[in-house]
């Protein structure tokens, strides 16, 4: 095993994606969108994936579960899920088959410590069983994700009854608990509403009812405060964050707000052109940025007090189309510190500064700065 997967893997860990790369293939060339991504999530923790638009974040967070549209991939990785019920199932399998419908895929993707979750069978009931039920995902527009169809009551009873064998009475009770936890103020009325009568404050609180109802030991978050004003997100923050303290439910949180992330990160991941570029625990990312990129992030926020004529840094060009990939760094075109004739031509060592923190930059690797840099290669 190499350095850098004896650091990734802990025992408490509970998803660890390691080397992930899922790409869309297209004729006239294939988009890199998730390219060689490595982080983990501590049960019970949030961990925030930062990134300006188009680096990877929802793609790597829907490669998770398998929900990937044609013509994009996984073509490489691994995706480690590791709470108690995948290790029984991993020791279950290994029996002889019996009722449950096991492929042999199901069978093979799984190890004493989990279940690998890109070998599962996309169609198989063991997938089936983690989304939605260990596993939970809210998105960015939640009145695309609910069915204007049926009723909210409805939508909610059905996703219960999915997981859990109760009676339609007890998961209407079940159902109207959840909706006075997500703080919908008459349970009994959104009951029998539709998603087009509610706010999108309120659709959200649903989608986030439907996510808990399996009582989830991972709720995935894409950017679900985008598409609400500025005091409906704050709620919704709140929200998740209490119940994510009051349940020993980690969440992996996408956005590319660095204030949100610092409300509620336990530990961020910062991605660039779907690569992980900086990674750990959320004061020491955001006291100590390593890498140039999370620099530039944080130097784009606007502070408090800082005054009325305070200058925002903007980060210098765009992030590339993966179609046009550059060679060496990805971040080296838009790099204020880029150094010439190593960043544009050589992959940055992954440089672990702590247990959980690393940087992909070779200016956190003196010596192998110093190796690569033409100068020297021209003396050797
Ligand atoms: N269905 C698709 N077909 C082709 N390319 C895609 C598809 N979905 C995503 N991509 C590409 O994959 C890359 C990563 O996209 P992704 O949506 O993961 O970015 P993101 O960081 O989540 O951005 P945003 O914050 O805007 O949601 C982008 O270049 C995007 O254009």
């Amino acid at each position: 095993m190499d350095a850098s997967k004896e650091h990734i893997i802990s025992t408490a860990d509970l998803l660890e994606v390691e080397d992930l790369y899922t790409q869309f293939r297209f004729d006239d060339g294939v988009v890199r969108a998730v390219d060689g991504v490595s982080f983990s999530v501590p049960a019970g923790k949030t961990v925030c994936v930062v990134g300006e638009s188009g680096c990877g974040k929802s793609i790597t967070a829907r490669s998770i579960l398998q929900l990937i549209d044609r013509p994009g991939r996984i073509t490489g990785g691994r995706i480690w899920w590791r709470s108690a019920a995948a290790i029984s199932s991993a020791e279950r399998s290994k029996r002889p088959r019996r009722s449950r419908k096991s492929t042999d895929a199901d069978e093979q993707a799984t190890d004493d410590s989990g279940v690998d979750l890109v070998a599962l069978d996309p169609a198989g009931d063991h997938l089936r069983e983690i989304r939605g039920g260990e596993i939970a995902m809210i998105f960015q527009e939640p009145m695309a994700s609910l069915s204007p169809m049926y009723t909210i009551g409805n939508q909610l009873i059905e996703v219960i009854r999915l997981h859990t064998p109760v009676s339609k009475a007890a998961a209407t009770d079940r159902a109207l608990d959840l909706l006075a936890q997500v703080g919908i103020p008459r349970p009994k009325h959104t009951m029998d509403a539709y998603s087009f009568q509610l706010s999108g404050g309120m659709c959200q609180r649903v989608m986030i009812a439907i996510a808990l109802s399996c009582n989830p030991k991972l709720l995935i978050a894409d950017e679900p405060t985008t598409a609400l004003d500025v005091t409906t997100q704050a709620r919704i923050l709140d929200l998740l964050r209490d119940l994510q303290q009051d349940s020993d439910m980690a969440m992996m949180f996408i956005t590319h707000d660095l204030g949100v992330v610092a409300e509620i990160a336990d530990e961020v991941v910062v991605m660039y052109l779907g690569t992980v570029v900086e990674q750990g625990p959320v004061d020491e990312v955001f006291e100590h940025p390593q890498h140039p990129y999370t620099r530039a992030l944080l130097a784009s926020i606007p502070r408090m007090g800082a005054g009325a004529r305070q200058r925002l840094s903007a980060i210098q060009g765009q992030v590339p189309h993966p179609f046009n990939y550059p060679q060496g760094c990805p971040f080296h075109p838009r790099c204020p510190e880029a150094v010439e004739g190593v960043c544009d031509r050589v992959d940055p060592p992954t440089v672990w500064l702590g247990e959980r923190r690393r940087s992909r930059c070779v200016l956190n690797d003196p010596e192998f700065l110093a190796e690569t840099e033409p100068a020297n290669e021209v003396s050797r």
